[in-house]
């Protein structure tokens, strides 16, 4: 459901949040959930369905999320949706493009959960509350994530409707010492200090090189360096042109904190971007980056998002 703001443009409407039960501090004026909080969350979401996932996916935004039919989540068979509402102290998605909801069921005989929405820190999460449904997935027997998100072509190569697959990324909000993994740690999750060199698990890359070209996608699939900015606002020129000089390739405002929170708790990755708009690097140009195109290429480009990413699952799951 959406509502018009002001402007004209559809927005979705606050939802009243549940109240938090925040147990442990962060060490940094956050509160955050215990291991066993989680750990009961995952209960209460194996109470509710039959299905024991072993892939996770991600939709990012438009990509399975707004797009009712046709769309990635609603592909899944055998599906059980859980509306984030339902769970106990979990996050709401704010956000048009995630609808807010887990679907459990089936790709082909693959077990999955999909999130159709995520948490963004410009929605006033923090980032570990962004990844909070990471650890509740490791929690549920969750082997491999695998995060799609909308980005920005930052690399003047790409065009819009071209498909990423994600090599490395850079952690632009932890230079600015904000990361999910901040606070005490839980060994339980995985060490204090992960490595992160292998972020974006090598094999599937290859697979996903493979999968592009027997589906005859070589012409839109491109492997590349994704970052995430805080967001709301799209990047000024400035910004953009900065990116670029150190070697970034797409630009978005999630992925990048699911991710290392997966890999902390040792979970294999795979990343995919759906490039959604190009990344305005001259004060010339007179179109303005907005949400409304995302989700457009997001629909344009959901059947082939379907096949694509049913196939890749159907192959991670043999490895
Ligand atoms: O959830 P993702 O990262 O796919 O969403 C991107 C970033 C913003 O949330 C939104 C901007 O249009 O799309
Ligand atoms: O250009 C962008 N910048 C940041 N996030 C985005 N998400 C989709 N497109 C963009």
């Amino acid at each position: 459901m959406s509502v018009q703001n002001m402007n004209g443009t559809k927005v979705k409407p606050a939802k009243e949040t549940l109240p938090e039960v925040e147990v442990e501090s962060n060490g940094n004026g956050h509160k955050m959930y215990s291991y066993e909080m989680l750990e009961e969350i995952a209960n209460f979401l194996l109470t509710k369905t039959n299905i024991r996932p072993i892939i996770g996916i991600i939709c990012g935004s438009g990509m399975g999320s707004y797009w009712k039919d046709g769309s990635l989540a609603d592909t899944i068979t055998d599906a059980e949706r859980i509306p984030y509402e339902e769970i106990p102290n979990f996050p709401t998605s704010t956000v048009e493009g995630h609808h807010g909801q887990l679907v459990f069921g089936r790709l082909g005989e693959v077990p999955v959960v999909a999130m159709q929405g995520r948490f963004h820190y410009y929605e006033g999460y923090p980032l570990w509350k962004c990844c909070l449904p990471i650890r509740v997935m490791k929690l549920l027997g969750v082997k491999t994530l695998m995060a799609t998100n909308a980005a920005g072509g930052l690399n003047p190569s790409y065009k819009i409707g071209d498909l990423m697959i994600v090599t490395d990324h850079i952690n632009l909000m932890g230079f600015a010492g904000n990361n999910p993994l901040q606070g005490p740690n839980d060994e339980r999750f995985g060490p204090r200090f992960p490595p992160m060199n292998k972020a974006y698990n090598y094999e599937y890359r290859k697979i996903a090189k493979k999968v592009a070209k027997e589906l005859k996608l070589d012409n839109i699939i491109r492997e590349g360096i994704y970052t995430c900015l805080g967001g709301p606002n799209f990047e000024t020129v400035a910004e953009l042109r900065m990116l670029k000089m150190v070697g970034v390739d797409a630009v978005g405002m999630s992925t990048v904190h699911e991710v290392i929170t997966a890999r902390h708790c040792d979970m294999k990755v795979f990343g995919l971007s759906l490039i959604t708009n190009e990344c305005i690097t001259n004060y010339e140009v007179e179109a303005e980056a907005n949400h409304e195109e995302v989700l457009d290429v997001g629909k344009m480009r959901q059947d082939l998002l379907r096949e694509y990413i049913s196939r890749l699952v159907h192959e991670f799951s043999k490895v």
